[in-house]
């Protein structure tokens, strides 16, 4: 038995669930991962050079056993997310602590501590086994799943599953990631695959979707409001292409911050009007690495007032970090909220206090979603109202490369990698549903 029998399966119309539990599994699958023996590759090298290119590899490895409450996914497509370029180059950590950290905390969860790590943190694919205890999910189940890895046990998480003390994100904190053709995750991660969108669509909104929803809708956020003015940092990268869509969708008025004419092109597209070229307006932020220019934010928040009328912000949605915090928090107006899910540039900020607590503002520190969060941001992409924004994809084996064009922001929304689909453009469903929104699926396509 091989993977091919498993893609026959999936690509048959007549194939059932009772097909799919009946399938024997293979003995092992290719595998996008880092080595625990080339952590140190990069020593000495900055961060721009370290080239995810030379640290992923394509490897077969074992399919790992099946545990209580878990999930074997057959994955047809994945997404590269910033995360793995993290992974890949070794930065801020490396992530074999986490997994060496995990595998302490119980004997099934020791399965996760290898000397390589299964990356990845979005799939979409087919269900093939699930463990004891799963009654929602069944074989042949067509699903995209989160990346939010929680056990539960602490009364800390109950109320918001991000608060769980053992939380961890599948694919970086876990093993078994979704960069693979076929990936372990707990049935808890698993909603329902929009029907409308290919594999690779399907696959490339969730981590990012769900992080911008909790960060600038969710009230565990920053509880964005009709009107508000929302500065959005990378507005067609990752994180910020979902977010302008959120902002335009809930009534805002998104500011995106860009730094070519291409990119405030696809942001004109998804119907954004203030739109910032960073790069053309040339905004030096830093003096020199330790000395930041406030003219520069005055600068900045005056361009703004431009594009507003004269208002100024309600909501940052932050995340290159250190480059660019002094000048949000500066931007912010009195009473708004600064919201944080990272820290791209450097993760040591510097802001003037001043400007924080005689106006009164929030920082709100942000991380993916929880459960009910990534389950309602999935939502609204099933039911047309926020789009992928996937522009490009790669074949599996093209991984590195595809964390190369991320890591130097050579790539606009996001790229997806194709697993077990042989080609783009499989497993649409409800082709009347895409009809309707097919403009804006295809928005970021080959820019
Ligand atoms: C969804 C996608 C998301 C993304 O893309 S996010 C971007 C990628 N992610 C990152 O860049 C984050 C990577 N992670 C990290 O850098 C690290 O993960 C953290 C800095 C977040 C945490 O580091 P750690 O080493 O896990 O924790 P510690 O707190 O630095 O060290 C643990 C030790 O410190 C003790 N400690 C914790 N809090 C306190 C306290 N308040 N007072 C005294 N001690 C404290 C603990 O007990 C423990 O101790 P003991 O080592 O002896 O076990
Ligand atoms: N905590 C969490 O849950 C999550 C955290 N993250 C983190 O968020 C960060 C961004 O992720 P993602 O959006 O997917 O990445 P992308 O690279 O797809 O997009 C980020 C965009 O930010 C802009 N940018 C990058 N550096 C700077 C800078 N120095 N100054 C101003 N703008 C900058 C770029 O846009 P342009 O050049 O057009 O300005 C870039 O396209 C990463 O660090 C990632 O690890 C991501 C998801 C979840």
């Amino acid at each position: 038995m091989t993977v091919k029998d498993i893609l026959a399966a999936i690509q048959s119309p007549d194939s059932t669930s009772e097909d799919f539990a009946a399938l024997p599994l293979p003995e092992s699958y290719r595998a996008i991962t880092v080595h625990k023996d080339e952590t140190e590759m990069f020593a000495g090298l900055a961060t721009r050079d370290k080239d995810p290119r030379k640290s992923i590899h394509l490897d077969d490895v074992p399919l790992p056993e099946l545990g209580p409450g878990e999930a074997l996914v057959a994955v047809m497509a994945s997404s590269v997310n910033y995360n793995s370029v993290w992974t890949s180059i070794f930065e801020p950590l490396s992530t074999f602590g986490f997994l060496e950290r995990y595998g302490r905390t119980s004997e099934l969860a020791k399965r996760h501590d290898l000397p390589y790590h299964i990356i990845g943190s979005d799939l979409a694919g087919v269900v093939l086994r699930t463990g004891p205890g799963v009654n929602s999910w069944k074989p042949g189940d067509e699903v995209v799943a989160h990346c939010l890895s929680v056990e539960l046990e602490s009364s800390d998480g109950h109320n918001d599953t991000m608060l769980d003390p053992e939380q961890r994100i599948w694919g970086f904190e876990t093993n078994f990631g979704g960069l693979a053709e076929i990936a372990l995750v707990k049935s808890n991660q698993l909603m329902p695959k929009p029907d409308h969108l290919s594999w690779e669509e399907a696959a490339a909104p969730g981590l990012v979707n769900s992080t911008a929803y909790r960060q600038l809708v969710s009230r565990n956020g920053a509880g964005m409001k009709q009107g508000d003015n929302v500065l959005i940092w990378g507005a067609s990268g990752g994180l910020g292409s979902y977010a302008t869509q959120f902002a335009l969708a809930g009534g805002a008025n998104p500011i995106c911050v860009v730094s070519s004419d291409q990119k405030a092109e696809i942001c004109r597209k998804m119907g954004a009007e203030a739109i910032i070229d960073r790069n053309a307006e040339g905004y030096k932020f830093w003096k020199d690495e330790n000395t930041q220019d406030p003219k520069e934010w005055k600068r900045f928040g005056k361009r703004i007032r431009e594009l507003t009328g004269g208002e100024d912000i309600d909501i940052v949605f932050e995340h290159p970090g250190r480059e660019t915090f002094g000048a949000s928090v500066f931007v912010t107006r009195k009473g708004g909220t600064i919201t944080t899910c990272a820290s791209t540039s450097g993760y040591m900020h510097q802001y003037d206090n001043r400007y924080l607590w005689m106006s009164l503002k929030r920082i709100i520190g942000s991380h993916f979603a929880n459960y009910r969060e990534a389950w309602e941001a999935n939502r609204l992409i099933a039911k047309g109202k926020i789009h992928p924004t996937l522009s490009k994809t790669y074949a599996l084996e093209d991984t590195g490369q595809a964390a190369y064009d991320v890591h130097r922001n050579l790539h606009q929304g996001k790229v997806g990698v194709l697993c077990l689909a042989p080609e783009e453009g499989l497993g649409v469903r409800d082709h009347e549903k895409r009809a309707k929104h097919v403009d804006a699926i295809n928005r970021f396509r080959n820019i």
